[in-house]
């Protein structure tokens, strides 16, 4: 039977989407306001608003399990797959007084993790220090030791500890949310959007084959590293986590100057040329437009360039971290990023554009089915480009590397894989741990005494890095990066990481761009740039959103159904050479206590 037609229920397929996409927008307009402009007035339509959508989602759900209580037999697996996707609703199966309490806490995090502000080291009475663009720059460029240590603690005491009691409460009122959907806790419910049993296995297994090429990197960048700052080291084996360029240690590309492979060789750094050249984030936009649109993918409508909030004013508070946001309305689509010209500031761009191009792709499906087809594919779309955006050859295309700079030869290759790894390979191990640590905390296995014991067990465990300066309960480190008191699922990043290459690889031979038998021809230097038939067969695959299991999806972009880590092997492989021969002859054993 097609149960969405049968006059019983109160509404139609067509009906349901169209309210459910209506209540969307309305919410989705209130949260962007509150977003971009975090006011008490904003704050409380968005939390009227989000109450609104979880009453009619609690509603729908009421309504369709009573009247069809044996769904889960039908025969028409696309009919099961669309009543499951509106059977677990998330914290919106909570009692509208709790709801309101779940959305106040996560709120009150947010608003404090996005409002926080330190004072400067060099100027003590200087304390309207903001995370981004302020401290974020100063972690990518200072090389003082003291100013770093100074700007993490400031930031980790600041932005973590307060939020420390709220986060406890969030956390009960989340798992009762959890059972009301039948999961034994939150950390099921967010795994649940794998669809795979084994999918916890599945990633530990990923990152038990990488971790031999992260030690190896750490090994290296440990040893490049104490040549800088020699005191903060001892012979624990450990990476003070302020000395990495990044605020949470989960991206190394920073430090890259203090350890470039080949120094006279060119590096994919181009922050200068695109500060020299007049880039402005307006520039960078539709740098990413065009790339995405040279593949034959949709070109950002104009509600995008109208709307969009691609720079942090100066008059008012927003939530900084970068987002792409989808309307439900089939027109408005925006990004909110307080984008700066750095080179980092242009991969994410493009990450945040692929986010938009998915929303795009996948917009004429039935509302449920306008999801990614797991969380990790919506944040693969834009890095996968960024792949070839980010090689030295289409740098040059784009007139970011000067055309006189050689780049076929090996050092160029190993300095750009090298600048790669960096980025990926280091973020592995954060990206894993972000949620293994917050699974513990939902399953009950770690308490609030133990919140930030826990985190740095883990950060040493995975990472391989510790605090650089002295931690205690009184702090909540893990409080410190935006996902946490957000509430954003984090595996996703991970999954993003090792899926991206593969999604990589099969464009590449679309493209002609890279044979596995042609060594001249290696995986690392393949530009898709202008291949209408990698474009193609991207789109095949995202425009499906979610309406079928994601091992489908990955077959029509990939040709094979699983995750795996051949794609990032493969691209990496000439450096994990280098590496371990590079670590041998400085006698740097990779690895720690
Ligand atoms: C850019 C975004 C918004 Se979806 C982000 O949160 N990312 C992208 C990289 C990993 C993660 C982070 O910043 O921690
Ligand atoms: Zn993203």
């Amino acid at each position: 039977i097609d149960a969405w037609n049968l006059p019983s229920l109160r509404y139609s397929a067509l009906n349901l989407d169209q309210l459910s996409s209506q209540k969307c927008y309305e919410s989705s307009v209130a949260e962007w306001a509150y977003a971009t402009d975090i006011n008490d007035e904003n704050e409380k339509t968005k939390l009227s608003l989000s109450l609104d959508i979880a009453k009619l989602s609690k509603e729908i759900w009421q309504n369709v399990t009573t009247t069809f209580p044996l769904w889960r037999e039908f025969k028409d697996p696309d009919l099961v797959r669309k009543f499951k996707t509106i059977t677990i609703l998330g914290s919106a199966a909570l009692p509208d007084d709790q709801y309101k309490k779940y959305a106040q806490l996560e709120t009150d995090m947010t608003k404090h993790y996005s409002t926080t502000k330190v004072c400067s080291f060099k100027y003590k009475e200087t304390c309207n220090l903001s995370l981004e663009p302020d401290l974020i720059k100063i972690m990518r460029e200072s090389r003082d030791e003291e100013e770093l240590r100074h700007v993490w603690t400031e930031w980790h005491d600041k932005s973590g500890g307060p939020t420390k009691q709220t986060y406890k409460q969030f956390v009960e009122i989340s798992n009762q949310a959890a059972k009301l959907n039948n999961f034994k806790d939150t950390g099921a419910l967010w795994l649940d959007g794998y669809e795979s049993e084994t999918f916890k296995d599945d990633v530990e297994e990923l990152w038990q084959t990488l971790k031999p090429f992260y030690q190896q990197m750490h090994a290296y960048v440990r040893a490049k590293l104490r040549n800088v700052y020699g005191d903060q080291f001892s012979d624990d084996g450990l990476i003070p986590a302020h000395l990495l360029g990044n605020m949470w240690a989960q991206a190394w590309d920073n430090v890259f100057p203090l350890m470039t492979p080949y120094p006279t060789k060119a590096s994919i750094d181009v922050t200068e040329q695109m500060i020299q050249q007049g880039y402005t984030p307006l520039k960078m936009f539709q740098v990413s437009d065009e790339f995405f649109t040279s593949l034959g993918l949709i070109p950002m409508p104009e509600e995008f360039w109208k709307e969009s909030l691609i720079e942090k004013p100066d008059d008012r508070e927003v939530v900084c971290h970068a987002s792409a946001w989808d309307f439900c309305n089939k027109k408005d689509f925006r990004i909110k990023q307080c984008t700066r010209v750095t080179t980092t500031d242009l991969i994410t761009v493009h990450h945040e554009m692929g986010h938009i191009q998915y929303d795009l792709l996948y917009k004429d499906q039935p509302y449920f089915y306008r999801q990614g087809a797991n969380p990790g594919f919506h944040e693969a779309v834009g890095d996968t480009l960024a792949l070839s955006v980010i090689t030295p050859k289409h740098l040059k295309e784009i007139g970011l590397l000067d055309k006189s700079i050689p780049i076929d030869d090996y050092e160029t290759s190993i300095n750009f894989l090298f600048s790669m790894a960096l980025d990926k390979i280091a973020f592995l191990p954060f990206g894993y741990l972000t949620d293994k640590y917050r699974w513990d905390i939902y399953d009950g296995t770690v308490d609030e005494s133990q919140y930030n014991t826990h985190w740095w067990k883990l950060r040493k465990e995975y990472q391989g890095i510790k605090p650089p300066s002295e931690r205690s309960e009184a702090n909540f480190d893990a409080g410190a990066k935006f996902h946490v008191p957000a509430n954003v699922e984090y595996l996703r990043y991970f999954v993003s990481t090792i899926i991206q290459f593969q999604f990589h690889r099969s464009l590449c031979i679309e493209a002609g761009q890279y044979d596995p038998l042609d060594s001249n021809k290696p995986l690392h230097n393949c530009d898709i740039y202008r291949s209408k038939a990698a474009g193609s067969k991207l789109a095949a695959g995202l425009s499906m959103g979610s309406s079928k299991p994601w091992p489908e999806v990955m077959k029509v972009i990939t040709g094979q159904e699983k995750m795996d880590a051949s794609a990032i092997r493969e691209y990496f492989s000439p450096l994990e050479k280098w590496l371990t021969a590079a670590n041998e002859k400085m006698g740097e054993i990779p690895g720690w206590k």
